[in-house]
């Protein structure tokens, strides 16, 4: 038996037991008014799926004026009810007229059992869905705001960061594209997110795409989406990463990391603002903002071949250049004691405070994975400590490998990849120890493994 609430109203009492006999073999609950005052007494109006409505109560009247006035009153209490109108032959009008007021469907008097049964049934479908939708717009809408809020201040306090938080207050305004860049681990993914906060986009989500984890099979699919049975493992239709940041923003990161093929197949995407599901040729419209970001010079690559001159000027109309945090003395103390705190906390060791030499050797550091080091360095120091008190000692920097003054003669890649190659052996091949001991993303040290031919 179907969980589902019927409410029939209707003056005649005939009318009223015929029905409640025909539809209470399918339905739960099923309530009977003859009297449509009677439904302000109903306190649950509103969890009724479906709602039976004369068109005319008074004897003798037939303009069906009561039915409207009644169905205007149902709506307004219980608005995501399916309601169909019940008219005698003849009224066809006036039932067209409720339907355009809002009414689901509409039945003839008198009616046929099984026509009258399978007109509730697709009401109450409706209303299901309908009751389905509503409720997946208020999660939706609720992760959206769960999802912009729960990211990390940004922290500092140097010239530098300061000028490049004005940048970014005055551009997220705009519509302008972005194109964020400066070294690995500098904040670009935090700047890109006061871009989108700071927009009129802000309700919307912010979808990030790391383009360097994106294989040259997968780019389509994953960026345009795909139908059911476009490829072997396309169980099922689904939406790229375009469609979903629909309205909102799109952060495409590691952008200089996009093949040639690739990067044409995106420069059509954002001439033309539609997107093709692999598989399919109906064209989806597109609204985003877009933000990009790289630790490459993707001028020089232009230069080289490497990268689309058409793709860069698309993407850059701003530039917004994240300074290394060698460069932001002022902020390594201010963020060393942010991580401390929060580590603090998420380690159950609160209280804990660096000393003068910890602060010293913290802030004559060069920090080449910028502030993902320093976060990673400050997480392994508050996991390590035995005291309150943290000195130099709780501070370990892997022995550098550039050794300048005794190689002069090696290049900067040189020692990048004996770096690279020294981590890979310590931590046994382990790919996220690594990344994690050089202060950079699993990614990028993928990347750098290519790239060197380790
Ligand atoms: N100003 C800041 N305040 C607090 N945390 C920060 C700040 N800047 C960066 N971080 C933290 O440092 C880490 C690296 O930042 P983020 O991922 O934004 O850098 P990125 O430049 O995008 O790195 P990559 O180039 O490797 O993608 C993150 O955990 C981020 O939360």
């Amino acid at each position: 038996m179907n969980q589902g609430k019927i409410l029939v109203i209707d003056d005649k009492k005939s009318v009223l037991s015929a029905l409640e006999l025909l539809l209470q073999s399918e339905y739960k609950t099923l309530t009977t008014l003859a009297n449509p005052n009677g439904i302000t007494s109903i306190s649950d109006l509103k969890t009724y799926n479906v709602i039976l409505l004369d068109m005319n109560f008074s004897a003798g009247v037939n303009t069906g004026n009561e039915g409207f006035f009644w169905l205007k009153r149902i709506k307004k209490l219980a608005p995501d009810t399916s309601i169909i109108m019940m008219t005698a032959y003849g009224d066809v009008e006036l039932a067209v007229r409720a339907l355009k007021e809002g009414a689901t469907d509409f039945i003839l008097k008198p009616w046929e059992n099984n026509k009258l049964l399978s007109t509730v049934r697709a009401a109450y479908q409706l209303q299901q869905s309908r009751k389905e939708v509503s409720h997946l717009k208020q999660k939706t809408k609720h992760l959206k705001q769960l999802i912009n809020k729960s990211k990390t201040p940004i922290i500092g306090n140097s010239k530098a960061i300061n000028q490049v938080l004005k940048i970014t207050r005055k551009v997220a305004k705009t519509k302008a594209n972005i194109l964020i860049t400066g070294e690995n681990g500098t904040g670009k993914e935090l700047i890109a997110q006061a871009i989108h906060n700071g927009s009129s986009r802000k309700d919307e989500v912010l979808v990030a795409v790391d383009m360097g984890a994106i294989t040259e099979s997968l780019f389509a699919s994953e960026l345009f989406g795909h139908t059911k049975g476009a490829f072997t493992d396309a169980h099922g239709d689904r939406a790229g990463k375009f469609e979903t940041a629909n309205g909102g923003t799109l952060f495409l990161d590691e952008i200089g990391n996009l093949s040639l093929a690739l990067q044409a197949k995106l420069l059509a995407v954002l001439q033309n603002r539609v997107v093709f599901r692999v598989g399919s040729n109906t064209p989806i419209p597109v609204d985003i903002r877009l933000v990009c970001a790289t630790n490459c010079n993707l001028e020089q690559m232009v230069e080289e071949g490497l990268f689309r001159e058409d793709l860069l000027y698309r993407i850059n109309t701003i530039q917004i250049e994240v300074p290394p945090l060698r460069s932001r003395d002022d902020d390594i103390f201010l963020l060393a004691e942010y991580f401390l705190n929060s580590y603090a906390n998420k380690y159950g060791k609160s209280g804990l405070k660096l000393n003068a030499s910890a602060k010293k050797k913290l802030q004559n550091h060069q920090w080449p994975g910028n502030i993902r080091e320093l976060q990673h360095t400050i997480e392994r120091g508050v996991i390590l400590s035995e005291h309150n008190i943290l000195t130099s000692n709780d501070f370990v920097f892997k022995k550098q490998a550039f050794s300048v003054t005794q190689e002069m003669n090696i290049t900067l890649d040189d020692m990048e990849k004996t770096m690279i190659e020294n981590a890979l052996i310590k931590h046994e091949q382990n790919f996220s120890a690594a990344a994690h001991q050089l202060g950079i993303t699993r990614q990028t040290l993928y990347n750098k493994i290519k790239r060197y031919g380790i």
